[in-house]
């Protein structure tokens, strides 16, 4: 594997300034308030380092993937055109100093540069950078390397090695490979969005961008068996293709055999999914939303134990998953009755005392409030010399021996890495990168 130093930091950050508050920034713990006693530190680091990633193109659906490398060590190298940069440097909706803040989210410990992949210069310090990376990285229309000339084949012929990562709409095959997907369309087309929200309704989306993150974090996995593969059982490089549309399909659950083997059509079930209960959101006192989920022999046992009417576990109505199943609609209105007795915190008590998996509906306001995540270290505030510093998602999953951490956010200017990536790495002289920027290949 590729060696690497990890000891850049974009411009608008000091190089070993994280070292105050540890290497990948502190658990957030409120404005201007000093971190919670024993709050879990990031580290930057992690199990990926010597692994070099170059990204290529935009938003969400590879990015997102990236953005998981860089939390585990890799060093990821963000390649931007130099003149049309990721549209995700726009996204998002608070502003700082005139930028938005998902990018720093998104991009956070990778390391930018501009490269002009449709100049010849650029084309040919592209395939020297794939001569030292471990993985690529794409979400762009399927043809679009190939029509860069950079098609796999070109690419393994300088290194055999390469794990080719390609997140597209439909994949890179089949008669819709050469459309182009966003995930809005993609889980229409995969079976998530009919089966979202009340029937007789038009069917709504789910508030984020799933497919595309979906679809990254196959890509993600896809890379690490590709590496794995190549590095562990002596195999090469090889394409990693994943589809928006089939990332959202495989969610589907008992859909496709029941489909093939009964003609059962499941449509959307609202609050809940229709023969699987208890679980679904009941109003308290108060007016707020509890999701009580129950929907287990075990655990409704203790639900039936909690509303005091423990002989409920027993009732042939209620007592197995298929009964409860076909009389759901009674026995949510039944706890329905039982909830609206409580305000939200006398419930979530009451339902905790008894061990039922519940929870109020977090609004983001919540979670900023959430003792459980604060003490999993899931809000990083991360130091940043132009915006002051940036509350960002933690690290996912937890590892107890490489656990990675966030090295820094996203960095700000388009290029900020061009000196050390092409002058570091590819050992460009000063006139050589000047004579690249002049001619606009970087
Ligand atoms: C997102 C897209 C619809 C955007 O469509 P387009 O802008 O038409 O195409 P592309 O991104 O593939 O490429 C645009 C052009 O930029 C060129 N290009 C890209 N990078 C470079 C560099 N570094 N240098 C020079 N030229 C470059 C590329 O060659 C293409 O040129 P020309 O060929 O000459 O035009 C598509 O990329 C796509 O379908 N991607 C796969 C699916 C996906 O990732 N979708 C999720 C996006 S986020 C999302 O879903 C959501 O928000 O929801």
């Amino acid at each position: 594997m590729v060696e690497t130093s990890q000891t850049a930091p974009p411009d608008g950050m000091r190089a070993g300034q994280n070292a105050d508050a540890g290497p990948g920034g502190r658990s957030w713990t409120g404005p201007g308030a000093a971190p919670a006693p024993g709050a879990a530190m990031e580290k930057a680091g992690g199990p990926l380092t010597g692994v070099r990633v170059l990204e290529l193109g935009s938003l969400i659906a590879g990015p997102f993937a990236g953005r998981q490398l860089a939390d585990f060590g890799a060093e990821v190298i963000k390649i931007e055109s130099p003149d049309r940069p990721d549209p995700m440097r726009e996204w998002g909706r608070a502003r700082m100093h005139g930028h938005t803040l998902w990018w720093s989210v998104q991009s956070r410990g990778k390391k930018c540069v501009t490269l002009d992949l449709k100049s010849p210069r650029g084309r040919e310090l592209f395939l020297e950078l794939c001569r030292e990376a471990d993985v690529i990285l794409e979400n762009f229309r399927p043809g679009t390397l190939e029509k860069l000339g950079l098609a796999p084949d070109v690419l393994w012929q300088g290194n055999p090695g390469l794990v080719i990562a390609r997140v597209s709409g439909y994949g890179q095959t089949g008669p819709d490979a050469n459309k182009p997907g966003y995930a809005s369309v993609a889980e229409a087309r995969g079976g998530l969005r009919h089966l979202n929200g009340y029937p007789d309704q038009a069917p709504p989306r789910t508030g984020i961008s799933l497919g595309d993150s979906l679809a990254s974090l196959y890509a993600l996995q896809g890379i690490l068996l590709a590496l794995y593969w190549r590095d562990a059982r002596g195999g090469t490089g090889q394409v990693v293709d994943v589809s928006l549309v089939e990332a959202c399909f495989s969610l589907l659950e008992s859909a496709v055999p029941d489909y093939a083997a009964q003609g059962i059509v499941p449509g959307p079930s609202g609050s809940g999914l229709k023969g699987i209960a208890p679980s679904n959101i009941f109003r308290s006192s108060d007016g707020k939303w509890v999701v009580i989920a129950a929907n287990q022999d075990s655990v409704f046992v203790r639900l039936a134990a909690a509303m005091g009417t423990p002989e409920l576990a027993s009732d042939p109505l209620y007592s197995n998953h298929a009964s409860r199943g076909v009389n759901q609609e009674a026995l949510e209105q039944l706890i329905a009755e039982w909830a609206a007795r409580f305000n939200h915190s006398e419930l979530v008590a009451c339902l905790d005392r008894h061990a039922v998996p519940n929870s109020t509906v977090s609004t983001i306001e919540d979670i900023f409030e959430d003792p459980q995540l604060r003490a999993r270290g899931m809000l990083v505030e991360v130091p940043d010399e132009q915006l002051g510093a940036v509350v960002q998602p933690g690290v996912i999953p937890k590892l107890s021996r490489t656990s990675g951490g966030i090295a820094w956010n996203g960095p700000l200017s388009p290029g900020s890495h061009n000196s050390d990536v092409y002058g570091g790495l590819l050992k460009l002289n000063g006139e050589e990168l000047q004579h690249a920027k002049d001619e606009g290949a970087i």
